[in-house]
Parts: structure tokens; C-alpha cells; sequence
């Protein structure tokens, strides 16, 4: 995304005052514009090229994302996306909850007026033009909150680096606050341990087991320094100790393998369907690396884990959702936000 229509006034606003005017831009990961070929291609061209998610050489990737990948993946994801799309709002889940998270948060600042805007690594609004809305109101401090609880270099760092490319091409920049990871923040793991008692409220029986799911990431990159490992263990931790359980009945899984070299392990499908044969019949999945619902768990998790779960044996599933844009989910952006805000306002 090319930026170079600030209108003269943005520049005027933040020019040579003291003008100390924060917003806050929040930004997810990305989704396609819609569920056919070329949209999805689109998408993941450019997801799959970002070279924080993918850090072989290009010279080899390349050909082999643009010839092969990209022939035959699009087709599949698009499937994939077609089962969880919103067809009034015609968007992903991932965006209607982004961009909810971003109006409900802009509510809880509106008194310090302090504007919110979002962003999508890949696809759309874009990271630029989220800034963009910012500046246009006059923000010359910005707080980015990738929204991913726990660090990796494919997700937070990819985010992070695509607002400093922003910046880049900008003679007046504002100045950035980057809000770390949250792996084990207490009102995090409370809201999550929440939901899960939530959902075990609702349930007809007890859960023998509860799977705590994180999105994989190849293994040579958490042994090359990638702290997400390290991040997932603290939030795993954090939920056994909050809802007292154990290893046992509170394991962590890895899903979402992409290509053939080893990932973080145990693989989640995998394991869940391995269940029945031992006897754990009646689970829940949670998915806390996702601060919203989207392909991954509605889909993947949701639909088609939970169908190979009950082939196998399974009696129920209960897939517990995302913190989305809950009230508690609010909360712990206002209190990660106001925290990085501090000496701002
Ligand atoms: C190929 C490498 C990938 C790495 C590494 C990776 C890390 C990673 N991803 C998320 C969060 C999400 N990923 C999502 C979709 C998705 N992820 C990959 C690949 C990698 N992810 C692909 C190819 C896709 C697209 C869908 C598909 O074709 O399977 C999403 C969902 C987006 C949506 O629109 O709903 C999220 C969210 C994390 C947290 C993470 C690092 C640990
Ligand atoms: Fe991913
Ligand atoms: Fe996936």
C-alpha cells in the first residue's frame, strides 16, 4: 500500500507542537476479501511471501509458492473460508471481530480522546490506511497492539515491522509504543478460564479433558530464538493454575501444520482423535493464541477436528470461543492499551 495522500492538514496538526495526541491502531493478521480463487490467491501470495512466515530463500520459495502452492491452495482455503463466511456482512469472522474490538475499545478512550483504528498485516484495511486514519485526526503518538496474546516473529514482529515500513516513507513520523506479548497478563488467562467455565456450564456432562490448541509454528524457528513456545507454556501454565488442572486434563497442542518439515508438536488433530481410544470421549478445545475467531477455530478446530473427533469415537466437543469482542475481552485491550498510554495522557 503506497502512502503518500496524508492530506497537508495531517501534516499541519502535527506539526512543530507539542501536539501529544495518541491513538491507538490495533492489528490482526489478515483475511481474504472473499472466498474465490483470485481473492484467496491474492491473500495468500502475500501472506505466504512475507518473509517472517516463510524465511527460506525466495529464490527456491518462490517458484514453488507461485507455481505449485498457489495453484492448489487457494481452491481449499477458499472451501474452508466459504463455511465460515459472513455472507450479509461479506467478510471473514476475523475482521467483524477486529473491527468490533476497534469500535468498542474506541468507546472506552473516546473520554481521553484517544481515536482507534485497525489493521490487517495482509489484505485489507491496511495497515497504512489504518495510520493514515489516525494522523488524519491529528495522532502524533501511536500505540500498536498486534492483537496475538503470545510472541512470534511470524505474527507480532510481522505486524510491528509492517507499521515501521509505513513509517518509512513518512518526513513527519509519529512516535510508536509497541504493547508486548500478553501471555500470562492475569485478566487474560481469567477471561479465558472463564469461558471455558462457561462453557462447561453449559455442557450436559463434565469435560474429561480440556485441549488447549495454539497455532503451530515450524520448530527451526523456535530452536533458532523464537520466544512463542516459551509464551504458550506461560499461558498454558497460567490456565492449569487459575482452573486447577493439570498436564492430564489441560494439554497443549499445536495446529495447523503447513508443508512437510517437523512443527511444534503434539499436532492437535492428531491427538484429539487419538482421544476416544483411551477412553476421553467428552472435551473441549480452547484456542487461546487467537484473540478472535476465525478460519483456524471455526473451521479447522470447529468443523473439521471436531468431525474427525466424533468418527472416532468421540460422544461431544465443545469448541469454546475466542474472547472476541466480549466485555472482558475489552477490558484487557483498555487496561494493555492505558498501560502503554502511560506518560501519554
Ligand atoms: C506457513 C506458515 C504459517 C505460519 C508460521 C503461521 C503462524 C501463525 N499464524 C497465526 C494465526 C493465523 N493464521 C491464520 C491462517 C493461516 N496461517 C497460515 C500459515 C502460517 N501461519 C496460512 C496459510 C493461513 C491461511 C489459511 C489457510 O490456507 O490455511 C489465521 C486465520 C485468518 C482468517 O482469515 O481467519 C490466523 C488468525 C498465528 C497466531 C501464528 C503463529 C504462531
Ligand atoms: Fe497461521
Ligand atoms: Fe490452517
Amino acid at each position: 500500500m503506497v502512502f503518500h495522500h496524508i492530506p497537508p492538514q495531517a501534516h499541519l496538526a502535527t506539526q512543530g507542537q507539542p501536539g501529544n495526541k495518541p491513538g491507538v491502531l490495533l492489528v490482526n493478521l489478515g483475511t481474504p476479501e472473499g472466498t474465490g480463487y483470485r481473492a484467496v490467491r491474492r491473500y495468500l501470495s502475500e501472506f505466504l511471501s512475507d518473509r517472517r512466515v516463510i524465511e527460506g530463500s525466495p529464490l527456491f520459495w518462490q517458484p514453488l509458492l507461485q507455481g505449485v502452492v498457489l495453484t492448489t491452495r487457494p481452491s481449499r482455503s477458499g472451501r474452508a473460508y466459504a463455511r465460515v463466511w459472513d455472507t450479509e456482512r461479506n467478510e471473514s469472522p476475523l475482521r467483524t471481530y477486529t473491527r468490533h474490538q476497534a469500535e468498542k475499545l474506541a468507546e472506552q478512550l473516546a473520554a481521553d480522546g484517544v481515536p482507534v483504528a485497525w489493521g490487517m498485516r495482509y489484505g485489507s484495511p491496511s495497515v497504512a490506511q489504518a495510520l493514515r486514519t489516525l494522523m488524519e485526526q491529528g495522532c502524533d503518538r501511536i500505540v500498536c497492539l498486534p492483537l496475538y496474546p503470545q510472541y512470534s516473529a511470524t505474527t507480532t514482529a510481522t505486524a510491528n515491522d509492517q507499521l515501521f515500513r509505513v513509517l518509512m516513507k513518512l518526513r513527519n513520523q509519529p512516535a510508536v509504543r509497541t504493547v508486548p506479548s500478553f501471555p500470562d497478563d492475569p485478566d487474560f488467562i481469567t477471561a479465558v478460564a472463564s469461558s471455558i467455565r462457561e462453557e462447561q456450564m453449559h455442557a450436559d456432562q463434565p469435560f474429561q479433558m480440556v485441549v488447549a490448541s495454539f497455532h503451530g509454528l515450524p520448530q527451526q524457528y523456535v530452536d533458532k530464538g523464537d520466544s512463542y513456545l516459551a509464551d504458550c507454556t506461560r499461558t498454558v501454565a497460567g490456565l492449569r493454575a487459575e482452573l486447577g488442572m493439570d498436564e492430564t486434563n489441560l494439554p497443549m497442542t499445536f495446529q495447523s501444520r503447513f508443508g512437510p518439515t517437523k512443527w511444534l508438536e503434539p499436532y492437535t488433530a492428531p491427538f484429539i482423535t487419538g482421544l476416544p481410544a483411551k477412553g476421553i470421549r467428552r472435551i473441549a478445545v480452547v484456542t487461546p493464541c487467537f484473540m478472535a475467531d476465525c478460519l483456524e477455530t471455526l473451521d479447522e478446530i470447529g468443523h473439521e477436528v471436531r468431525e474427525e473427533f466424533m468418527k472416532a469415537g468421540g460422544e461431544s466437543f465443545t469448541l469454546v470461543p475466542c474472547l472476541n469482542d466480549s466485555p472482558a475481552s475489552i477490558r484487557l485491550l483498555e487496561k494493555l492499551v492505558r498501560r502503554e498510554l502511560l506518560g501519554w495522557l
